[in-house]
């Protein structure tokens, strides 16, 4: 089985922080938050699995899970919400089913939604990612200035950390694990977000080694530009597929 996904060998599993890897499920804020913490609670909250990982006749492995609010979602964000996390495994894909419901009668909400993916990679300066040509994008390492992207591939020699906004549906990554390509189609996911720390900002992470930046690259599919606006008794859906090709 190849392994797609990257944990920074500092990754902390202690339960109450964010593991410094994988994907880190980004809800209801993306990056700095007034009323809790970055990237919001649903990565560190404790989810329910509503169903335990099980062999499907088609062969594909199932496992579903939610998030519901209670005392700690409501001690930052006072609104009632329901998440559904369904995640089917097969044997070069992953697929990613979100659900967002507002449960609400009176409420209406707004948040932001983002799957954090981090892959591992050999050496991120030789991954080209399509998808992003012609689009805008915000520099957070340039003060959020916004620019557009003229490069049919975007390629990686610096800190990086950009939201490219009405990306195309599909990116492909090459040179992740073993030199293979990985392909990530995504739904209802109009923004990528590419981060890479690189070498200086990579000392002011806690919890990641300042040689590990060369091996990883977030390509984060979300909605975060401009935000889910959710009525009462309404729901937004948006999927991802990750394909090792
Ligand atoms: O350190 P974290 O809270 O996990 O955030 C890691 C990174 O996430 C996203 O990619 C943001 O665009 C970055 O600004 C942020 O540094």
């Amino acid at each position: 089985m190849l392994r797609l996904h990257c944990y920074s060998k500092q990754a902390v599993f202690d339960g109450k922080r964010a593991i410094r890897g994988g994907i880190p499920f980004v809800f209801p804020q993306f990056g700095q938050w007034a009323f809790g913490p970055q990237h919001g609670f649903a990565r560190v909250a404790r989810w329910h699995v509503e169903k335990l990982p099980e062999r499907l006749p088609s062969g594909d492995v199932e496992a579903v899970f939610s998030l519901m609010d209670d005392d700690f979602t409501r001690s930052m964000w006072h609104f009632q919400f329901r998440l559904t996390y369904r995640l089917i495994l097969r044997e070069k894909e992953l697929h990613f089913n979100i659900g967002v419901y507002n449960p609400s009668k009176e409420l209406t909400f707004s948040c932001q939604l983002l799957l954090h993916t981090y892959f591992k990679v050999p050496d991120v300066r030789r991954c080209q990612i399509t998808g992003m040509h012609g689009c805008m994008f915000i520099d957070k390492t340039r003060e959020g200035t916004v620019y557009q992207e003229t490069r049919e591939v975007v390629t990686i020699n610096e800190w990086t950390d950009r939201i490219y906004q009405n990306t195309m549906q599909e990116h492909i990554i090459t040179n992740v694990v073993s030199g293979r390509k990985m392909r990530i189609q995504k739904y209802n996911f109009p923004d990528t977000v590419i981060w890479n720390p690189w070498a200086d900002y990579a000392k002011e992470i806690p919890d990641f080694g300042d040689d590990e930046f060369p091996n990883m690259v977030c390509v984060e599919a979300g909605r975060v530009a401009a935000p889910i606006v959710l009525l009462p008794g309404t729901a937004f859906e948006a999927s991802q597929i990750l394909q090792v090709m």
